[in-house]
């Protein structure tokens, strides 16, 4: 029975020492490690006398942030709320350094006399796989912050590509895609679709006699006025070139956007636009070509900008700070002289 007893005392040895597990056991009343585990202290550094036998004194080696968890793990075992006690956590090692350990171990006494009283476990380190779990951890995280960067990047991206640098309006390449939408819509709902290319007047002499900078700012100032009479939502304001802008108006016939282009004209010919730091203000106006388009015209957007831009010429070529529309009929004139309020020179187009 004895030879017996050995021979499984050495069997069990050997599976130990083959799966690097260190076998202990405590007396949980009287507080005695009664099998210490020395593979464990020696890895740490102790000498064989150095190993304690207290409980106390093994819980005085763990990680301040770990103990309170492990005497968690071991309480909720002994209450039966655990099957096993398993632990992961940092010792102390002889030298200071934080070495991570595993614990798994098990009341064996609940039917004796006494029971809760025997915690056998065994205990293995587990320093390597923690560490990798912290560079991988490190790595993930560096990840998601790597992913952040891009994304704010491809939204900073998305808008550059879309945006005016200068004013912050859509730019032509957007309107673009986005007016060609609108035509499409035009053409499926069969509601009318208008078109503004506002023109700065006479902006050459500006950069001539004040300078690019200052002409910039002019560019800046007729765009919040542009972009002023957006509604939110529904139209479309882009910087279409130089000194040129684009206001789409969608579900807005000939006369309507005639009224908005009028209140545009006059908003912006009583603004005085101060172009440097010195003071100097400049009065500026512009000149506003107006097509419109309803279902069945047949015109993409493309064309619609075109004959916006014809109607633009005329306007400059009736003497600027005007607005011209060849695509409001006869009928309208009364209506649109009564909204403009301007001579016959600015509303002259609708008369042709
Ligand atoms: N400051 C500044 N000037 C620009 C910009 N883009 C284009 N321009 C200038 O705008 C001017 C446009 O001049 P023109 O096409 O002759 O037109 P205009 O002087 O406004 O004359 P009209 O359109 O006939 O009334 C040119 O001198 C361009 O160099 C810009 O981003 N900033």
């Amino acid at each position: 029975m004895g030879d017996e007893a050995d021979l499984n005392r050495e069997r069990l040895e050997l599976v130990l020492e083959a799966a690097g597990l260190d076998l202990w056991e405590n007396d949980l009343v009287s507080g005695q490690v009664t099998h210490k585990a020395t593979k464990t202290f020696l890895e740490l550094g102790f000498t064989e006398d150095e190993i304690v036998s207290g409980v106390q004194d093994i819980f005085g080696l763990f990680h301040p942030g770990d103990l309170d968890r492990v005497q968690q793990a071991v309480a909720d075992h002994v209450a039966g709320i655990t099957p096993q006690y398993r632990a992961e956590f940092r010792l102390r090692s002889k030298a200071g350094e934080w070495i991570w350990f595993a614990n798994y171990g098990r009341i064996m006494d609940r039917s004796s006399a006494t029971p809760g009283k025997r915690l056998i476990g065994v205990t293995f380190n587990i320093h390597d796989r923690k560490q990798k779990e912290d560079e991988i951890a490190q790595i993930n995280h560096q990840l998601v912050e790597q992913n952040k960067l891009l994304q704010e990047l491809n939204a900073a991206l998305e808008l550059l590509a879309a945006h005016d640098a200068l004013t912050g309006l859509a730019n032509r390449r957007a309107l673009m895609q986005m007016g060609a939408n609108e035509c499409k819509r035009t053409e499926r709902f069969d509601h009318p679709l208008s078109l503004m290319v506002v023109d700065i007047d006479l902006f050459k002499t500006v950069n001539d006699a004040w300078g690019h900078l200052a002409g910039d700012r002019m560019i800046c100032a007729v765009a919040q006025a542009c972009a002023a009479r957006k509604r939110s939502g529904v139209d479309i304001v882009a910087r279409f070139g130089g000194e040129e802008f684009v206001i789409v108006l969608p579900e807005t016939d000939g006369v309507s956007a005639l009224r908005v282009a009028e209140s545009l004209r006059n908003e912006v010919a009583a603004t005085s636009v101060p172009v440097n730091d010195e003071g100097t203000c400049l009065s500026v106006t512009v000149s506003i070509g107006v097509a419109t388009m309803r279902k069945g015209s047949g015109l993409g957007f493309e064309e619609l900008v075109n004959r916006a831009d014809k109607a633009l010429y005329r306007a400059k070529e009736r003497g600027r700070n005007a607005v011209y529309c060849a695509d409001v009929p006869q009928g309208s004139v009364s209506a649109v002289h009564m909204l403009v309020g301007s001579g016959e020179d600015r509303s002259g187009a609708l008369l042709t």
